[in-house]
């Protein structure tokens, strides 16, 4: 979301959450970062009325956790309140070796079976931003469809 905004980005895990407008190609955002960590799951349902897009940002270095983003992406489809969100999934540290690609996680996560929400999977690095906007593009073009 900062990489997006331009601005410094924090190293920092985020406590609770932050929320961000940004407006980009006449498109107004209205962005809720949420905190991933295990604690702060719980209350992630407390955002989730009037949600349009969720973005899941995926650690695509790490295999050991993949099941973890799995269990929660399909906890969230499961809930009424995001029964009309989209979905963008981004592929995270691309620049790392070893990494998994989008296709890869694809699979892991079994997206091609979601069949009741629009998804995207996008390879990206928040570091560079590369992909970011790609991601941001598949949104655009779901709101305007
Ligand atoms: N190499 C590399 N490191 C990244 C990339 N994106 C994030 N990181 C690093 O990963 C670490 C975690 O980043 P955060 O942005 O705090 O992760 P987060 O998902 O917001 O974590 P929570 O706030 O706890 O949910 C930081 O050290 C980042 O610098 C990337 O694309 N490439
Ligand atoms: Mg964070």
């Amino acid at each position: 979301m900062y990489s997006l905004m331009n601005e410094v980005v924090h190293t920092s895990p985020t406590i609770g959450s932050n929320v961000e407008e940004v407006t980009w190609k006449n498109i107004h955002f209205l962005m809720w970062d949420i905190g991933g960590q295990d604690s702060l799951r719980t209350a992630w349902s407390t955002y989730y009325a009037g949600t349009q897009f969720i973005i899941l940002v995926i650690d695509s270095t790490d295999r050991e956790r993949l099941h973890i983003s799995k269990a929660e992406l399909y906890q969230m489809l499961a809930n009424e309140d995001l029964r009309h969100a989209a979905v963008l999934l981004y592929a995270n540290k691309q620049d790392l070796k070893g990494s998994m690609s989008s296709a890869e996680i694809s699979q892991q996560l079994n997206l091609t079976s979601v069949k009741d929400h629009a998804w995207h999977i996008q390879a990206c690095c928040a570091l560079t931003g590369e992909g970011l906007y790609q991601g941001l593009e598949w949104i655009a073009n779901q709101i305007r469809r």
